[in-house]
């Protein structure tokens, strides 16, 4: 594992233990379990690109380690508003909201704040190292949590993917390597991530996907995720065959993050 995913990891195990001295775990599991329906993540993904568009995972990032502050003006409901929108033809499929207070600015209430502004279906982007976290996701509101490989073993990963299914909610499985992917085609989720940018390095390089993408099975529902910001980015990508992209800092430096997304992806 890179020193900063350790350091992040390190950090968000003490976050837990002392948010389950505030909400038990039994607490937390029933609030989770009381809650009622989630939105269909993986349907909204698949409904854009059966209509032959782009699938789009638009992120909501106040600040990033690798760049510090990325949007000043951040208002969660704003700009969830403004993705679910785009420009009338071409909007989001689904949101994507950071709750990591340390590194990247963001908190549960953000997650809310978003959800309850639109009709997108939403994934928790965070750490999840702990079941817990996977109670405390249903309970903010979130339809689909992220499950980074690199932070888990393969028991622990399959573990947090089976309540999450239980739950009702969708999960996204993060890789950057082959033998990630390799670990993940083993999960049930046909939701699989390929990372473009290197938590070591903070490299981004499209090559990633193009390259991881070929030993992604038909059956599973690839998505490309950092980096993308230009039209040749999209380009390149939809012409391998990708479909579904996850977009956050070309969309936060934009003053209208909708209309960002518009250009990007319409026409
Ligand atoms: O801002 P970008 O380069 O468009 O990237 C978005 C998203 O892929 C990135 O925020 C991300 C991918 N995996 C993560 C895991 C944790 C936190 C953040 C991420």
């Amino acid at each position: 594992m890179s020193d900063i995913l350790q350091r992040i990891c390190e950090t968000k195990r003490e976050e837990v233990a002392a948010a389950k001295k505030r909400v038990s775990f039994a607490d937390i599991r029933r609030d989770a379990e009381s809650r009622v329906l989630t939105r269909d993540f993986e349907g909204a993904l698949r409904a854009k690109i059966a209509a032959g568009q782009a699938a789009v995972i638009a992120e909501i990032k106040r600040a990033s380690p690798s760049k510090g502050v990325i949007r000043e003006d951040f208002v969660p409901a704003d700009i969830a508003q403004s993705y679910a929108e785009g420009d009338g033809r071409t909007s989001a499929a689904c949101l994507s909201v950071l709750t990591d207070r340390q590194y990247f600015q963001g908190q549960g209430d953000y997650l809310k704040q978003a959800r309850a502004s639109c009709a997108l279906p939403v994934l928790r982007k965070d750490f999840m190292v702990d079941p817990y976290q996977i109670y405390e996701s249903r309970a903010l509101g979130a339809d689909c949590i992220l499950l980074i490989a690199a932070c888990l073993d393969d028991g622990l990963m399959a573990e947090m993917e089976a309540i999450a299914l239980g739950l009702d909610m969708a999960v996204l499985v993060e890789v950057h390597d082959g033998p990630e992917l390799e670990r993940a085609l083993r999960l049930k989720t046909p939701l699989v991530g390929i990372n473009n940018r290197d938590l070591r390095s903070f490299e981004v390089r499209l090559e990633t996907t193009l390259e991881l993408r070929r030993e992604v099975p038909a059956d599973r529902l690839l998505v490309a995720e950092s980096g993308i910001a230009t039209h040749g980015d999209v380009q390149r990508l939809r012409e391998a065959g990708v479909h579904a992209f996850l977009v956050g800092e070309a969309f936060m430096r934009a003053e209208e993050p909708g209309q960002a997304l518009a250009q990007l992806f319409g026409g």
